[in-house]
């Protein structure tokens, strides 16, 4: 699977996790929506989430690198088949322990995790020293979520975690 970022550049360039991944090779930024290939746009607000089957789509994964304050819908217009990430937790040190909010690697990482390319995901997530925690953080929701069928299953698996949550008290 082939990564690829539509750059917006409204975040602090020093933390911004895809101009790390670019700087190794890892992926490729685009200045605009026009420039961005077609691809499997993860997109926090899209209303399927990501699964398997999914796998036939596009061999693009696209992510929209920006401020979590700018990353309205609007900003997410860019043709693909765009998809949400299932409840899984951020392991950075910005967001760390938050839910859904993840960062551009992060949001890669799992991408290819539950696309079947988890070799993929630990060799971009390497060039970060917190890294190899998301991985851990998340590794029996990342499992059941790539063993899914479909993006129902997917769902499904989430919504025992989300119950989880609220039954421990936990106000996210
Ligand atoms: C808002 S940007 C923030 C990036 C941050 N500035 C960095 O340096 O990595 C994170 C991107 O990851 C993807 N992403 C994060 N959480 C997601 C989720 N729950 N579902 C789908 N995509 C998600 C989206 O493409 C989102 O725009």
């Amino acid at each position: 699977m082939k990564l690829h970022v539509r750059y917006e550049g409204d975040d602090d360039p020093k933390k911004c996790t895809a101009r790390k991944l670019a700087r190794f090779d890892l992926t490729d930024l685009h200045r605009s929506t026009g420039a961005t290939p077609y691809g499997i746009v993860l997109n926090p607000h899209a209303e399927q989430a990501l699964s398997p089957a999914d796998r036939e789509e596009s061999g693009n994964l696209v992510a929209l690198d920006c401020s979590w304050e700018s990353a309205g819908k609007a900003l997410f217009e860019m043709p693909g088949v765009h998809r949400a990430l299932p409840f899984l937790v951020a392991a950075n040190p910005v967001n760390y322990g938050r839910p859904f909010q993840l960062n551009t690697v992060e949001a890669f990482a799992a991408g290819l995790c539950i696309l079947g390319e988890r070799e993929h995901a630990e060799k971009i997530l390497s060039k970060f020293n917190w890294g190899q925690t998301f991985l851990e953080l998340n590794d029996e929701p990342l499992r059941r979520y790539a063993e899914c069928e479909n993006s129902s299953e997917v769902v499904a698996v989430q919504q025992e975690y989300l119950d989880a949550g609220e039954s421990d008290g936990s106000d996210e």
